[in-house]
């Protein structure tokens, strides 16, 4: 069912250290930063020649990623991304399967401008993990 990673998303203290760093030390092609308020947080995504790295910092009061910032203040990997063709035959499958769908259940458009879902941390061998329709 799931098809190529999309991105590995890094949540990070500090966004433009963060981006100077894999512009300058890995030669890497850094886009610009995109404010995501549905999110609640403030996004930069690097492209890769077989995927993609997501830099991630909290935007707003309520950003889903700042108790992981608290837990982790040097930042750290804060979820991957599969592909799917399907998100809601994705959900329903992962649901029937025993899984926690996140939030209300239905598809929040991501930074992509597609839907996209994400499954509980703790039913996923401790990783959060985000589904994107393509
Ligand atoms: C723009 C979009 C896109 O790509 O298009 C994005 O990616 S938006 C990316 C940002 N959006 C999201 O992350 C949305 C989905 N995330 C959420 O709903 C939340 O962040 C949760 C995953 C439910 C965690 O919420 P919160 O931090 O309030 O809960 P909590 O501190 O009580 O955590 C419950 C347990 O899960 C663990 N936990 C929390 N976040 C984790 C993570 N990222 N990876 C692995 N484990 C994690 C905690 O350590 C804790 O474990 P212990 O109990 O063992 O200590
Ligand atoms: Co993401």
């Amino acid at each position: 069912m799931i098809g190529r990673l999309n991105h590995v998303a890094i949540a990070v203290p500090d966004l433009d250290a963060a981006a100077a760093q894999y512009s300058s030390a890995l030669g890497a092609n850094v886009g610009a930063p995109q404010d995501e308020p549905d999110h609640g947080v403030t996004v930069i995504f690097i492209e890769l020649p077989n995927t993609k790295i997501e830099l991630l910092y909290p935007l707003g009061d309520n950003s889903p990623i700042q108790g992981f910032l608290d837990k982790n203040p040097s930042g750290g990997i804060h979820h991957v991304c599969y592909e799917v063709e399907d998100i809601i035959a994705a959900r329903d499958h992962l649901k029937a399967s025993g899984l926690r769908v996140l939030g209300d259940g239905e598809p929040k458009i991501g930074a992509h401008g597609k839907p996209v879902l994400f499954l509980h941390p703790k039913d996923m061998n401790g990783t959060l993990t985000e589904l994107e329709q393509v």
